[in-house]
């Protein structure tokens, strides 16, 4: 396994730092400090570096500083004697990726540093069967293979072409012949996400199995949109020429539907990401507490899955999830931390963590060095020796 290790962050009028620097970064940092101190913008900053996006999937307007032309993210990956320079500037809505200087494209970027967020939203993904799983599935797809990335970009592209086009009462010949497009390239990208989401359910059960003592299972089911949720199961899907037929059947089929709805009624963009525990539909049945360890056992699998497929392991964000999981859940997720997963975690309590986790984390007091709330003690337990404030100016939003 590559191991990869984030060094060094740098932030030029990103969010809302006007400058934020972090050197030596070691295996698990957490940053603490009060609400809209900016700490989800250091994670975030830290996900846009390495997987190449945001789990906020803001506008680009949003990252630059208010007030602020362009916004600037540096990061220094290093392994053994590789060095990576990682470098993103973002003005007038456009984002330019850099790898040792010389800029590329984000897509070639994409999973050469992983990471994995778990945010307090994620926890939705327990709650509905449609667009955040959807792309959360998009999403780690997206870091594993470039392919799926791509893939994913000319459907939207395609999809918002064709809701256009509807929307403005186009000639159906029109729709007709993007609809060829569209299953083409909608069967292709159905393809990707039911191979992935077969081997991130395998491992999301093993992991949930753990997390529940095995007490119950969790199982799911990838349902494409011109599919009957009723009848098959995944063994059933069939194989991607008839899959693409049948596609392209229900196309033809809803076209007067769409026509008359303006809008598109079949395709990925419709699919259902479904998941059960003991047979029973997640988003209806499940506990709050069974909600919870299906969504540590989903992100817990998304980590499995990139050690698996890339060989690299990944950045662990963890973003306020702390408060969100109760006692048991937090444990097994501090367990899992004891493995070397380089993480950050942000809290704006420390107490949620115990000694032993404190005493091999670097602690980060974000509160300390901002101007607009001058050093303060971290509540609740006694710093440890590492703890250390970054260097940073925040504006005065
Ligand atoms: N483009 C921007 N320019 C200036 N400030 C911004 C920008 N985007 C976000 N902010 C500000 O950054 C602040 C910190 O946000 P962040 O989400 O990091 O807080 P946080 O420390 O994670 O807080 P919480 O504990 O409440 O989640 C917020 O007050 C927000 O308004």
């Amino acid at each position: 396994m590559d191991n990869l290790a984030l060094m060094r962050l740098e932030f030029v009028d990103f969010r809302n730092y006007e400058r934020f620097s972090l050197d030596d970064i070691g295996p698990l940092t957490v940053l603490v400090g009060p609400n809209a101190v900016g700490k989800t913008n250091v994670v975030e900053g830290v996900s846009l570096l390495t997987a190449q996006g945001s789990f906020r999937h803001p506008l680009m307007s949003q990252l630059v500083r208010q007030g602020a032309t362009h916004a600037r993210l540096k990061a220094l990956v290093v392994s053994g004697s590789r060095r990576l320079d990682l470098d993103i500037s973002i003005a007038e809505g456009k984002k330019v990726h850099r790898l040792n200087g010389k800029a590329k494209p984000a897509s070639e970027l994409r999973g050469l540093m992983p990471s994995v967020a778990f945010t307090p939203d994620d926890l939705f993904l327990a709650k509905k069967a449609g667009a955040l799983r959807r792309r959360a599935l998009d999403d780690l797809g997206s870091q594993l293979s470039a392919n799926h990335y791509l893939i994913r970009r000319d459907y939207e592209k395609l999809l918002q072409h064709k809701n256009k086009a509807l929307k403005e009462g186009a000639d159906p010949l029109l729709v007709a012949s993007l609809n060829e497009m569209l299953a083409t390239v909608g069967s292709t990208l159905e393809a990707y996400r039911r191979a992935l989401f077969s081997r991130l359910l395998a491992a999301m059960a093993e992991r949930y199995a753990q997390l529940t003592g095995g007490h119950e299972a969790l199982s799911g089911r990838y349902v494409p949109s011109w599919e009957s949720s009723e009848e098959p199961t995944p063994a059933d899907l069939p194989d991607r020429d008839e899959a693409k037929a049948r596609f392209e059947k229900a196309l033809e089929r809803r076209l007067p539907e769409e026509l008359r709805r303006g809008r598109s009624l079949v395709g990925p963009h419709a699919d259902r990401v479904e998941l059960f525990v003991a047979g029973l539909a997640v988003e209806d049945f499940a506990s709050q507490g069974q909600q919870r360890s299906v969504v540590l056992a989903w992100k817990l699998a998304e980590v499995a899955l990139v050690q698996e497929i890339l060989h690299q392991q990944p950045i662990l964000l963890l973003d306020d999830v702390m408060s969100e999981l109760d006692a048991a859940r937090r444990r097994a997720l501090i367990d899992f931390l004891a493995d070397d997963i380089q993480t950050f975690v942000t809290t704006t309590n420390l107490s949620y963590f115990d000694d032993d986790l404190l005493a091999r984390a670097r602690v980060v007091d974000l509160a300390a060095s901002s101007p607009t709330s001058p050093s303060r003690p971290v509540a609740a337990k006694p710093a440890p020796e590492s703890q250390e404030t970054a260097e940073f100016h925040s504006s005065d939003v």
